[in-house]
C-alpha cells in the first residue's frame, strides 16, 4: 500500500515523481538561463570589441590599428587611417567652453601654453628649433570636450542666428574627426614650452601639431600678389618676414587704433612692402603699389579707421602729419613717399579669395562692453602673472593674465562677439551669463546692443544669485 503524506494526504509516490519533474524542468531552464547569460556576454563582447575599432566618423577601423597582424602602420597610413598622439595639451587662460573666444581674432589678449610632450620626442626644444622666428603658429587640435561624439551635416553657427548650413562651410567644433585649426600669436618659446596668445582653446585641448604661419603659403591674397608682381618685374620680391629688420614709424588713429607701420625698406635701392600690424591681431593683406605684397594686423573694428587712412592715403599720396612726425625711415622715403594701394580681401571683395556673407556681416552684431564701477574695481584687485609679491598677499592672481588692463581687453573681446547660445539669446535672454577668464569668474548681462560686466571675482567664490 502506498504511503499517504501526512501532510496533504496526498500520494507520497505520486509527489515524488512530480518533485523529480520540476527538478529536471529547473535543470534545463537553469541550462537555458546559463546558455542565454554566455550568450549575452559573448554578444556583449563582440560589441565592445567591434565599438572599440569603430572611429570618430563610423569607419571601420579593425584592420589599422597598429597591433592588427593583417595591417601594417604604413598600409593604414596609406589608407589614412592613423591612431594620433597628442604632442601635448594647451594650459590656457578659458577653462571652459563657455565664454571662450569663438574665433582667436574675438580675442587677442587671450593667452596659452603648450607644452611638447618628451612622449612625442626625448628632446622637445629640438623640435622646436627655428620656429622663433615665426610670428604665428597654426595649431591642430582636438575638440576633446564635445561631450558627445555626434556631428549632423547641417549646423547653426551663433553668428547665424539659428540658421542651418553644412557642417564644412562652418568651423563648427561639431564635426566627424574633431579636429580644430587655430591662427595663434607665438609670443616666446622657452625650452619645450611655446607661449600663445590670440586662442579659442580651453586649457586640457590635446593638440595633434604645430605649423608655422607663412602668408606666402597660406594667404592666396599675398601669393597671388607676390605672383603677379614677380611676373611683371621679373625679379625676387621681399617675404613678410624680411620686414622684420626695418624701420617703423607710428600713427595714432585713437585710443583704441595704434598701429605701427613698418617700411619693409632693407635696401634703399628697391621700393618694396609695407607691413602694418596693430594690436590685436586680425590680418588682413596690404599691397605697395609697385611691388611686393604686405601684411596688415588690425582688430576688426578698426577696419573702417583705417579705410579712412586708405582713402587719405591714396587721396594725398602722402603719410599723415602724425607719421611723419614721428618717421624714422630714411629721407628718400619722406620727400619721395610710396603711394599705397590698400587692398582688402577679407572685407571688399578681393578677387583672391571670398568668404561667406554671413562672416563678413553676421546676423548677430557685436555689442558694446561696459563695467559697472564695482566690477571695474575688482578687476583691478587682480595682480599680474608673474608679478613678484609677498606671497602671503591675499589679493587674487592671474595665472596667464600680464594685467588687469589685458584682462579687460580679453573681457571686452569675449563678450563683444556676443558669446551666448542662440537659445541664451533669444529664450532667456534676461539671464545673467558666467564664465572664466584666468583666475577670474566674470558675471554679466546683456541688453540690447551692449553686455555690462557686473562681477569680477576670484575663480571658485560664490556666485551671485541669478535674479531672474
Ligand atoms: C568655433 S571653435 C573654432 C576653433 C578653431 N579656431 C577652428 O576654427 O577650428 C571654438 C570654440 O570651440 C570650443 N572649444 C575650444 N576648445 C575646445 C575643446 N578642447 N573641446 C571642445 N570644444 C572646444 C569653445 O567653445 C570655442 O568657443
Amino acid at each position: 500500500m502506498t504511503p499517504l503524506c501526512e501532510h496533504c494526504g496526498e500520494n507520497v509516490k505520486k509527489i515524488n515523481q512530480q518533485v523529480s519533474v520540476m527538478r529536471k524542468e529547473i535543470k534545463n531552464l537553469r541550462q537555458t538561463l546559463d546558455s542565454a547569460v554566455r550568450a549575452h556576454r559573448k554578444h556583449l563582447m563582440s560589441l565592445q570589441t567591434a565599438v572599440s575599432k569603430i572611429d570618430l566618423t563610423g569607419n571601420d577601423k579593425k584592420d589599422c590599428t597598429p597591433s592588427s597582424p593583417s595591417l601594417s602602420a604604413q598600409d593604414a597610413l596609406e589608407q589614412g587611417k592613423i591612431r594620433t598622439v597628442p604632442i601635448g595639451y594647451m594650459s590656457s587662460c578659458f577653462s571652459v567652453k563657455n565664454g571662450t573666444p569663438r574665433q582667436p581674432t574675438i580675442c587677442g589678449t587671450s593667452r596659452a601654453q603648450l607644452r611638447i610632450q618628451q612622449s612625442v620626442f626625448n628632446n622637445p626644444e629640438h623640435a622646436l628649433v627655428g620656429l622663433e622666428q615665426y610670428s604665428h603658429v597654426w595649431i591642430i587640435f582636438l575638440f576633446h570636450k564635445n561631450g558627445h561624439l555626434s556631428y549632423k551635416a547641417k549646423v547653426k553657427p551663433p553668428r547665424l542666428n539659428g540658421q542651418r548650413v553644412g557642417v564644412y562651410s562652418t568651423r563648427s567644433p561639431h564635426r566627424p574627426n574633431s579636429l580644430g585649426l587655430t591662427l595663434a600669436k607665438l609670443d616666446k618659446i622657452q625650452g619645450d614650452t611655446l607661449h600663445l596668445s590670440g586662442i579659442d582653446m580651453i586649457a586640457g585641448t590635446p593638440v595633434l601639431d604645430i605649423k608655422p604661419y607663412i602668408p606666402e603659403y597660406d594667404s592666396p591674397h599675398t601669393r597671388t600678389v607676390l605672383d603677379s608682381q614677380q611676373h611683371e618685374s621679373h625679379q625676387d620680391l621681399p617675404t613678410v618676414s624680411e620686414n622684420k629688420e626695418t624701420s617703423s614709424l607710428n600713427f595714432d588713429l585713437d585710443q583704441d587704433a595704434q598701429f605701427k607701420l613698418e617700411d619693409s625698406r632693407n635696401d634703399k635701392d628697391k621700393d618694396e612692402g609695407l607691413y602694418l600690424r596693430g594690436k590685436s591681431e586680425t590680418c588682413v593683406s596690404l599691397t605697395h603699389s609697385q611691388t611686393a605684397g604686405a601684411q596688415l594686423f588690425l582688430p576688426r573694428e578698426t577696419v573702417s579707421l583705417l579705410k579712412e587712412v586708405e582713402s587719405f592715403v591714396n587721396k594725398d599720396e602722402t603719410l599723415p602729419p602724425d607719421c611723419k612726425s614721428k618717421n624714422s625711415v630714411s629721407d628718400d622715403v619722406k620727400t619721395e613717399p610710396p603711394a599705397l594701394i590698400m587692398d582688402w580681401p577679407c572685407y571688399d571683395g578681393d578677387s583672391s579669395t571670398t568668404i561667406a556673407d554671413w562672416i563678413r556681416e553676421p546676423l548677430v552684431s557685436s555689442l558694446d562692453v561696459h563695467f559697472t564701477p564695482h566690477a571695474q574695481k575688482q578687476l583691478e584687485e587682480f595682480l599680474p602673472a608673474h608679478l613678484s609679491e609677498p606671497s602671503d598677499c591675499e589679493r587674487p592672481r592671474f595665472k596667464f593674465l600680464r594685467s588687469p588692463e589685458e584682462a579687460a581687453a580679453a573681457i571686452r573681446g569675449v563678450l563683444s562677439a556676443d558669446p551666448r547660445s542662440v537659445y541664451r539669446r533669444t529664450q532667456c535672454r534676461d539671464r545673467l551669463f558666467f564664465f572664466t577668464l584666468d583666475t577670474a569668474d566674470i558675471t554679466c548681462w546683456f541688453g540690447q546692443g551692449f553686455a555690462e560686466v557686473l562681477q569680477v571675482r576670484p575663480a571658485g567664490s560664490q556666485r551671485p544669485k541669478d535674479p531672474f
